[in-house]
């Protein structure tokens, strides 16, 4: 399908990044290139300064020119005032911190929205809980962004959807219309959960993936890991109160071919190291950029335990990581059941008929629709 050329809506929304790593640039670029009125906030003076001046991102997003209508800075209150939406893309281990330092500025009515795919370690809660939790906001004011966006492709401006998800259908679609140009596309959805959990989780899949990559199995291995991942990832999701067809969706097994499949992947290349042997200190030591699933494996399985939830794939990876398991062994489960066992696929999985199916049918919709209106990446 072709693009079209975003919209006219006027004078830009004044919105705010906070975060100014590839993810969080790449997103003021979304966001700017789609008419809105983007600062950007990065911790780093520097880097605040070189996005302003030369618009550049050059550590995080090489050879990318941003567009000149983006701003930047370190100050958090400049970045915040008059914000009507608030996007954040900082390491979600650090979240709780900068909305501390954030919530004096906020402007009283402002959307938050979440753009990372980690949990909190200490607490297991995801990123909209933890907003929930430190600021005074109602749910319908949180947002959370997912999809398969690895962000240096998107920065060159390759076609892109993603999936917009907030309890509010309404705070949902006015995202999704700022974020959205001719390069990117956002969908809409109500399912916080299964949207939020669908990035969280394919980060350890992608993890396992890399560790198969880095022992030399070859595609046969990382395709059952793929499909029996998506199973893990739905399980554990629709147990916590997700929409089974979300992960069939952008956020779920989109996210998850792009990520398992793509060496821009931190979580993928983390894998690859640990396959080919290196240890995960020192995994940790060369990875110059935030890889959530290393920190997310500890508490989505005490979460999947608190639910009996069964994740072979995410238990093996957490024993790559902790040494206790050599990574040529990480697809036992795939050939040593005693009892061979049905397969139980996502279509076996969903209710009242087939979840794949219904996911074609409204691909063939949209298309037949022509992109005009910005619906749900469900019904
Ligand atoms: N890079 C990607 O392709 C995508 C990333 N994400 C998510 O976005 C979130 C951010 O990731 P990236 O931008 O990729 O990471 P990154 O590592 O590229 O950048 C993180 C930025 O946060 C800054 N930072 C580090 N510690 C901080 C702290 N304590 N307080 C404030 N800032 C701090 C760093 O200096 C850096 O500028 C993650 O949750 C990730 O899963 C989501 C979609 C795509
Ligand atoms: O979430 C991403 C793509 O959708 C980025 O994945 P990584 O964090 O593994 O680089």
């Amino acid at each position: 399908m072709r693009n079209r050329p975003a919209p006219r809506r006027g004078p830009g929304k004044r919105v705010a990044v906070l975060g100014a790593g590839s993810w969080g640039t790449t997103f003021a670029k979304i966001l700017a290139d789609g008419g809105a009125d983007v600062v950007v906030w990065a911790r780093r003076p520097e880097l605040a300064r070189e996005i302003q001046e030369a618009k550049r991102n050059s550590d995080y997003l090489p050879g990318v020119n941003l567009p000149v209508n983006l701003r930047a800075t370190s100050r958090l209150d400049l970045a915040l005032a008059g914000a009507e939406q608030v996007y954040v893309s900082v390491p979600s281990q650090s979240l709780r911190d900068n909305l501390k330092l954030a919530a004096p500025h906020l402007h009283a009515d402002a959307t938050i929205v979440s753009l990372m795919k980690g949990v909190e370690k200490s607490t297991g809660l995801r990123m909209s809980e933890v907003i929930a939790e430190v600021l005074p906001i109602d749910t319908a004011k949180v947002a959370v962004v997912s999809g398969p966006n690895l962000a240096l492709e998107i920065a060159k401006e390759q076609p892109t959807a993603a999936v917009v998800a907030s309890d509010s259908l309404e705070t949902a679609q006015a995202v999704a219309s700022v974020a959205r140009n001719r390069y990117f596309r956002s969908f809409v959805n109500t399912d916080v959960i299964g949207t939020e959990f669908g990035g969280v989780l394919k980060n350890l899949i992608a993890v396992a993936i890399g560790i198969v990559d880095g022992v030399g199995y070859g595609e046969n291995t990382k395709a059952s890991i793929i499909t029996r991942g998506l199973v893990e990832m739905t399980d554990f999701a629709v147990a916590y109160g997700a929409q089974r067809d979300t992960l069939a969706g952008l956020a779920g097994l989109g996210d998850l071919i792009a990520t398992s499949q793509s060496p821009l992947s931190r979580n993928n290349t983390a894998g690859r190291l640990l396959g080919r042997g290196y240890r995960l200190a020192d995994v940790v030591k060369q990875m110059q950029q935030t890889t959530e699933g290393l920190a997310s494996v500890g508490p989505i399985l005490e979460l999947a335990k608190a639910k009996g939830v069964e994740m072979p794939i995410v238990e093996q990876v957490r024993q790559v990581l902790a040494g206790t398991m050599d990574p040529k062994d990480i697809a036992p489960h795939l050939t040593t059941d005693d009892e061979p066992q049905g397969e139980r696929t996502l279509d076996d999985q969903a209710q009242g008929g087939s979840a794949v199916r219904r996911a074609l049918k409204r691909a063939f919709d949209q298309l037949r629709d022509g992109g005009r209106s910005a619906r749900g990446d469900r019904p």
